[in-house]
């Protein structure tokens, strides 16, 4: 997402309305002659310039400015895929509304969010390790819910940092959410899917048609967020790749069953 670190970062003559602004100071040159200060009346024109004092100096070195001119292709590149992005998860978003084009599955893409939503997901897991009655067992879900808490934390952060609103045709109406949830990036729903399908590939003995409709499911949950107008398309693809690696994280940091006394005494 070009946030305005990112395009200062890519351009070192500073804010984004300065580059535009010395675009449009390179075209006046062309019509006029380029060494009398007075012919480039929009540069001293502008509040940009006339605060900045090293900008005036940039007025009489106009092989500087023209350097500057260049706009920096990771802008350019950021940019573009921020246009695309927004405007094939507006296109995508078939059930934002109930009057959307697909707007009357909306229910049923409510109930596959309700699917991949944290609240289920930890009461489950407590619930089973509570049941587990074998070492093995309660080995996989004490980690698979150590896995869903990272995850809460770690997209919290990430939200946080990022703080990329939701896109404009979301309507807030998701049940139990923190207030970070108020941000887009990256999909907590994406990073969980991905996260707990490849946890249950790895860990679960599971038969091929399960396996697949695991991973079909990490799929429909992660569409099904662009599709209700939850998040960007770039939110989701983000978020799945964030969750793919999560298990990674909790593969290094595997938990021993031993730690469970310890927690229940605590
Ligand atoms: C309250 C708990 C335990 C989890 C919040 C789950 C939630 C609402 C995540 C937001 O998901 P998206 O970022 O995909 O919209």
């Amino acid at each position: 997402m070009p946030s305005p670190r990112t395009a200062r970062a890519a351009n070192t003559t500073g804010s984004i309305s300065n580059e535009k602004f010395e675009f449009m100071s390179l075209l006046t040159n062309r019509t006029s002659t380029p060494e009398t200060p007075t012919s480039r009346p929009r540069t001293s024109d502008s509040p940009v310039h006339r605060k900045d004092s090293s900008s005036s100096q940039q007025q009489q070195l106009p092989e500087e400015d023209c350097m500057k001119l260049n706009p920096s292709f990771l802008g350019i590149a950021l940019r573009s895929l921020l246009a695309i992005d927004l405007w094939l998860s507006k296109k995508m978003g078939v059930c934002a509304r109930d009057g959307s084009s697909w707007g009357s599955a909306r229910p049923l893409m409510k109930l596959v969010e309700i699917s991949g939503h944290g609240i289920p997901w930890i009461c489950c897991t407590i619930y089973c390790l509570y049941k587990s009655d074998s070492s093995a067992g309660r080995e996989v879900i004490l980690n698979l819910l150590f896995a869903l808490l990272l995850d809460i934390i770690l997209v919290g952060v990430v939200k946080g940092i990022v703080k990329r609103r939701r896109p404009t045709q979301n309507r807030m109406d998701m049940f139990a959410t923190f207030s970070v949830d108020k941000y887009s990036f990256p999909s907590g729903h994406a990073t969980r899917a991905a996260m707990v399908s490849r946890f249950m590939l790895n860990h679960l003995v599971l038969a091929v048609p399960v396996r697949i409709l695991v991973m079909l499911w990490a799929i429909v949950i992660s569409l099904s967020r662009v599709m209700l107008g939850r998040h960007n398309v770039t939110d989701v693809l983000f978020g799945f790749f964030m969750g793919y690696m999560q298990y990674s994280l909790v593969e290094y940091f595997w938990l021993s069953p031993n730690i469970l006394p310890v927690l229940f005494k605590m």
